[in-house]
C-alpha cells in the first residue's frame, strides 16, 4: 500500500457514483492523500484493492457476504457503513424506532415523530379498530425503504373511505402541516449540517372538505427546478423566509442518532409542527444520502476521511501547492 496514502475504496450504483464522486472532490481529497478508488461491482471485493476503508450504498446477500470475507481478510480496514446498522433504515418503524427511545434535554424545543400505524394485511387496512387512534389526514408510506422507486411512492390520505386502494405493508402516519418547509440535517461523523427545502403543503380543514380520496406523490423534495417553477404553490412560497431550527438543537439529535445507530453517513428529514413551533418531528432518516447537495460537501467529505486515516493511525502525506497526486488513472 502506497506509504503515507490513504485508500477509500467506492462501492456505488451509477447515480450515486455520478452525483458524489466529482472530479473536485477527487481533486481535493487527493491534495490531502486520501485516494478514492472505484470498487468493480462486477469483480469479487477480496481480489481488488488494498483498501484502508469500504464506502459502499450497494446491498443484497452477496454483497454482504463479499463485506464479511473482506473484513475477514483485512482486519484492520474500515466497512462504512456496517450493512447490520444500514439495515434498520430500510424499514420505516425501525428507522423511527431510535427517535422515539432517544433523549435530547431542552428547555425550549421538543422533538419525536408524528403518530402512526404499521400495516401488513388488507383484512387490518378495512379494520376500523386499527386506524382508530389515528387522525386524517394520513400519509401512506411503503413499510420498506430501500432506496427503490417504488419505497418513495406515497398517498396522501383524506378519509378512510379509500383505505382499501392502498398495497400492504404500509405506515400510516399522521400528516402534520408543516408550512410547506423541511429541514435536513445531514450528518457525516461528527459534522452536521441543516438546509431547508420545499415539503408538501399544509391541509387546511376547508381543503381538506373539498378534496376527495387520495392524492399520490413521490420525492417532493427532489423536485427539480424546473418542476417547482411550472408549479403555481412551489412559485408562490418563499423558502428563504422560513426560520431555521436551533441549530444545537439538532446536533444534538443528530449526535444522539448517530450513536444510537451506530451509522457516520445519513441525513434525517425534520418538520416543524405548525401547531407548536417549538416541536419538531423526526419523519425519514436516510442512509447516504445526496451529499453533493449540501453545502462544501468537499472539504467536509475529505476532512472525515482524513479524521479517519488518523484514528487508524495512518500519516497522511500531503501534496505541496496545486500539485494532483490522487491516483486518477484508476477513475
Ligand atoms: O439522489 P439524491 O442525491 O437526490 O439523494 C437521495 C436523497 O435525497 P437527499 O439527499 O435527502 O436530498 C433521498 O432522500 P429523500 O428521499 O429526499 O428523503 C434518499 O436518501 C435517496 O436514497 P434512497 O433512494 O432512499 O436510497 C437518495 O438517492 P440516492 O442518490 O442514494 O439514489
Ligand atoms: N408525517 C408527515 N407530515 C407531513 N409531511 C410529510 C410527512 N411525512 C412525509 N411528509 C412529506 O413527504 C415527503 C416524503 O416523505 P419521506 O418519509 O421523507 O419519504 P422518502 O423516503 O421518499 O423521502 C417528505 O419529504 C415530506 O415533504
Ligand atoms: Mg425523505
Ligand atoms: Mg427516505
Amino acid at each position: 500500500m502506497a506509504e503515507g496514502r490513504f485508500r477509500v475504496g467506492y462501492a456505488l450504483l451509477p447515480k450515486k457514483r455520478e452525483s458524489f464522486i466529482q472530479d473536485s472532490l477527487v481533486a481535493l481529497a487527493g491534495s490531502r492523500g486520501v485516494d478514492l478508488v472505484r470498487i468493480d461491482a462486477g469483480r469479487p471485493l477480496v481480489d481488488q484493492g488494498p483498501f484502508d476503508c469500504v464506502l459502499h450504498k450497494l446491498y443484497g446477500e452477496d454483497w454482504r457476504r463479499q463485506l464479511e470475507e473482506f473484513t475477514a481478510r483485512n482486519p484492520n480496514a474500515v466497512v462504512l457503513d456496517s450493512p447490520d446498522a444500514i439495515e434498520r433504515l430500510h424499514n420505516r418503524i425501525s428507522m423511527l424506532q431510535v427517535v422515539s427511545e432517544l433523549r435530547v434535554e431542552s428547555e425550549s424545543e421538543s422533538f419525536g415523530i408524528p403518530n402512526q400505524i404499521v400495516i401488513y394485511d388488507k383484512e387490518t387496512l378495512v379494520d376500523k379498530h386499527a386506524w382508530a387512534s389515528l387522525k386524517f389526514p394520513v400519509i401512506a408510506k411503503p413499510l420498506v425503504a430501500d432506496g427503490s422507486a417504488k419505497s418513495h411512492k406515497m398517498s396522501l390520505v383524506f378519509n378512510h373511505d379509500v383505505l382499501h386502494k392502498l398495497k400492504p405493508p404500509i405506515v400510516l402516519q399522521e400528516f402534520v402541516n408543516h408550512g410547506g418547509v423541511i429541514f435536513k440535517v445531514y450528518v457525516v461523523g461528527e459534522y452536521v449540517k441543516c438546509v431547508k427545502r420545499k415539503s408538501l403543503p399544509d391541509v387546511t380543514e376547508e381543503k381538506q372538505g373539498s378534496l376527495q380520496g387520495c392524492l399520490s406523490f413521490s420525492q417532493v423534495s427532489n423536485l427539480t427546478t424546473q418542476e417547482k417553477n411550472d408549479d403555481r404553490y412551489y412559485r408562490s412560497m418563499h423558502l428563504e423566509d422560513a426560520e431555521m431550527p436551533p441549530q444545537s438543537f439538532m446536533t444534538e439529535i443528530a449526535k444522539g442518532l448517530r450513536r444510537a445507530m451506530k451509522l457516520n453517513l445519513f441525513n434525517f428529514d425534520v418538520i416543524r409542527d405548525a401547531r407548536n413551533g417549538h416541536r419538531y418531528l423526526v419523519i425519514d432518516i436516510n442512509y447516504f444520502p445526496g451529499y453533493a447537495k449540501m453545502p462544501n460537501y468537499e472539504p467536509v467529505l475529505t476532512d472525515f476521511f482524513c479524521d479517519l486515516a488518523q484514528k487508524l493511525g495512518k500519516n497522511l502525506a500531503k501534496c505541496s501547492g496545486k500539485e494532483d497526486c490522487s491516483e486518477k488513472s484508476k477513475f
